[in-house]
């Protein structure tokens, strides 16, 4: 019979040599080097076709790093799935573009697109919604607007211009006597639109204003938003306010109105959930906020964002489907879970670690719990809720109830988005200082404790070059890293498989290996013999 096993996902810690603003081979961390020398351990790919991306190129990220965890298989991701559908063409033939398309025309309304305007490739990529935009022209639609979300977290912090002058040539090539595009309004992901797991609702609010009703402050063209935010505030691109183009007589260029079609072309769900609900459910009864103009628009997403919600309710391309996850064989085997972290990640460990859905397989067997995240700059308390998420997990241990316990600490992600380096190193060290209390738990009542990560981010806090002052110039995004991957007190000879070609897609087996379970079919391969 195997051991109750605990795992950790460390959020964003990459391992690797590479000493240039590496935030994690820098920070003081006694438990964690203790985890990576004299315990079993290894590194594991947490980034590109390992985890389901289009190339080697692409970074990971939570959504296909907690898949991949939690599946234990390797899915073609949104990432990869809306390049093949605009490549062959089907996007177009899906029933949602045919509707949203017929939708405005036979309204006489505009079509708009929301969305990261970047190429990140975690929430969005910009070549998706240029592609749309030229195919609207062809179906002949006279009214196109685009509502564009600055990134600066999975690109440089003020990469933004770039972006949007790259989307002001496409616009400026289509538009014609017959055709009108235009950038109606925007603002930085972590301000408006992109919130996620319910944990401020206020941006999504903000959004609905600045995107729907043209109420914000207005500029002539987003590059002067842009350009006197930055010189009146010093903002980066993910904090920019949000800001609404008007005309030379105050009006805004692109409210959103009866008749109009939407799409957010965003593939990845976290973020695209709340405003998603925003759309489908108004007219239904939804009041997540007061006092709103709410249009009848036809909307839809790029992807369906939660399989369990069928949220939204029209998209363009078919989501991974993510079958046979780790949840489900575990409630079929009788075996009790639990997972934890605090809201920023929550969703992590339980929405995306399902395969995208935001419901449980068993009520009965799984317990969620949620700590409240704060809403701050995360880098002015890096320590975040790590100490809250410990004393569940500890209890939860000592409980005995549980043969499989999970949680996520955002640290080393979170504070490393802010790009600030210290306090980068401060998270990581408030991890380690919790895995020790972990450490000592799984000791006392005998669990097998695994430390991991879903992809790196504070392993790489510094871009090339400097700033004009010469010091290092910050990296907000996440890395390319592979990830740590330590046993602690595993069953008797718990050894490592020989290699360096595993994957987060084989955490599953591994864990199941030691629960004392044969691993599914569908599954990789196991990383202990
Ligand atoms: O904050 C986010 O949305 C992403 C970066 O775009 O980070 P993560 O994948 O770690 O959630
Ligand atoms: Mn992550
Ligand atoms: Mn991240």
């Amino acid at each position: 019979m195997g051991k109750p096993v605990v795992l950790v996902v460390m959020d964003g810690v990459g391992w690797t040599e590479k000493d240039h603003g590496n935030a994690v081979l820098h920070a003081y961390k006694p438990q964690i080097d203790e985890l990576m020398t004299k315990w079993p351990h290894t590194t594991i790919k947490a980034s590109g076709v390992a985890v389901g991306l289009p190339t080697d190129k692409d970074m990971g990220n939570s959504e296909v790093g907690h898949n991949a965890l939690g599946c234990g298989q390797i899915y073609s991701q949104g990432a990869k799935l809306v390049n093949e559908s605009i490549e062959s063409g089907k996007i177009y033939e899906s029933q949602a573009w045919k509707d949203a398309v017929k939708y405005a025309k036979e309204h006489d309304g505009k079509l708009h697109f929301i969305g990261l305007l970047s190429d990140g490739n975690v929430h969005s990529n910009i070549n998706h919604l240029i592609a749309m935009l030229k195919e609207s022209k062809k179906e002949g639609l006279k009214q196109v607007r685009v509502h564009a979300l600055l990134d600066g977290r999975d690109v440089p912090e003020t990469s933004a211009l770039q972006y949007v002058d790259q989307l002001e040539d496409v616009i400026k090539s289509l538009n014609d006597d017959n055709y009108h595009c235009a950038i109606a309004s925007g603002g930085g992901r972590m301000v408006i639109t992109m919130d996620r797991y319910e944990a401020d609702w206020g941006m999504v609010e903000k959004g609905w204003h600045i995107h729907v009703m043209g109420d914000g402050r207005k500029f002539s063209s987003a590059r002067e938003a842009i350009e006197t935010y930055r010189k009146e505030g010093g903002y980066t691109d993910q904090y920019l306010p949000g800001f609404v183009v008007a005309d030379k007589d105050g009006n805004p260029v692109g409210t959103i109105d009866d008749g109009d079609s939407v799409i957010l072309f965003n593939f990845r769900g976290d973020r695209a959930v709340e405003i998603s609900k925003a759309f489908d459910y108004m007219n239904k009864g939804f009041n997540a906020f007061d006092e709103v103009k709410k249009p009848k628009v036809y909307y839809a997403g790029m992807l369906q964002y939660d399989g369990d919600l069928k949220l939204p309710e029209h998209f363009l391309v078919e989501p991974p489907h993510i079958e046979h996850t780790m949840s489900e064989y575990l409630v079929q085997k009788g075996v009790h879970s639990f997972a934890c972290s605090e809201t920023q990640k929550f969703g992590h460990v339980t929405y995306f670690w399902n395969g995208n859905r935001s419901e449980k397989f068993s009520d009965e067997l799984e317990d969620w719990v949620e700590i409240p995240s704060d809403i701050i700059p995360f880098d002015k308390k890096p320590w975040m809720k790590a100490c809250e998420i410990t004393d569940k997990m500890v209890e939860a241990i000592a409980s005995g109830k549980y043969q499989f316990l999970r949680c996520n600490y955002p640290n080393g992600d979170m504070v490393g988005h802010t790009g600030n380096y210290e306090a980068t190193m401060i998270g990581v060290e408030s991890v380690d200082l919790m895995l020790r209390r972990l450490m000592d738990a799984c000791k006392k009542y005998d669990y097998t404790l695994i430390v991991t990560a879903d992809h790196g981010n504070s392993d790489e806090m510094y871009d090339k070059g400097t700033n004009p002052d010469g010091s290092p110039k910050p990296k907000t995004s996440h890395s390319l890293a592979r990830v740590p991957f330590a046993i602690y007190n595993g069953p008797e000879g718990t050894e490592m498989k020989e290699g360096d070609d595993f994957g987060l897609a084989n955490v599953a087996a591994t864990v199941v290996k030691i629960l004392g379970y044969e691993k599914p079919e569908w599954w990789l391969e196991s990383i202990i013999k």
